[in-house]
């Protein structure tokens, strides 16, 4: 049985929701490229994330990110992981409904925490309390993940191959985004 992409799909979610893991998978099991914001991001600027958000801001940040949203929009159907910031900027989502398809990772945010708590390299959870810090950029932001086009939920129990069969479900609701083909 192979599928058949029509638009790029756009993984989005918390920080540790599994849209880089998840969206790298996904492709595979598609037969399709797969791309990550920010890889592109941080392979232009030649510097890591905590780098440029130090060095030139998370204003800075942001626009590069829009840049290269933008134009990995343009890549054709694929599957395209954003950071977790991306998709709260109004022209951000703008340009994924013209272009193709959301699907928000839904995590609670003990999973999350589980899930980032081990690695550094999120500066926006470099502060006194990152577990609050956490629980806050959550509540924050669902409204706006919530309008994503289609969500899964993220849950423990859910292994990245369990993650990757269920965002396949839901694509294949959507025909005019994914087919199964043969
Ligand atoms: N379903 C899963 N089961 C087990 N581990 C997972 C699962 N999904 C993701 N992970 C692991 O959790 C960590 C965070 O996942 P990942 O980097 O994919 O998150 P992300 O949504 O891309 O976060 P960011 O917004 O910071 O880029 C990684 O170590 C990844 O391997
Ligand atoms: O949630 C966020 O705002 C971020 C998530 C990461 O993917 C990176 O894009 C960066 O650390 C910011
Ligand atoms: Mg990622």
């Amino acid at each position: 049985m192979g599928y058949g992409l029509k638009k790029p799909v756009v993984m989005v979610g918390m920080m540790g929701a599994g849209k880089t893991a998840v969206g790298q998978a996904l492709a595979r099991r598609l037969g399709v490229a797969f791309v990550d914001s920010d890889d592109e991001i941080v392979r232009a600027a030649a510097m890591s994330i905590p780098e440029i958000f130090e060095r030139d801001g998370e204003a800075f940040f942001r626009d590069r990110e829009g840049e290269v949203l933008a134009r990995l929009l343009q890549g054709g159907p694929r599957i395209l992981s954003t950071g977790g910031g991306a998709y709260l900027a109004p022209a951000n989502r703008e340009a994924i409904s013209a272009a193709g398809v959301a699907v928000w990772l839904r995590a609670d945010p003990d999973l999350l925490w589980e899930r980032v708590r081990r690695k550094n390299t999120r500066p926006l959870l470099r502060t006194p309390d990152p577990r609050a810090t956490l629980n806050t950029l959550c509540a924050a932001r669902e409204p706006d993940y919530a309008k994503a086009d289609l969500v899964v939920d993220a849950k423990a129990r859910y292994s990245i191959a369990d993650m990757t069969g269920r965002v396949i479900e839901v694509l294949l609701t959507r025909p005019d985004v994914l087919e199964e083909t043969g």
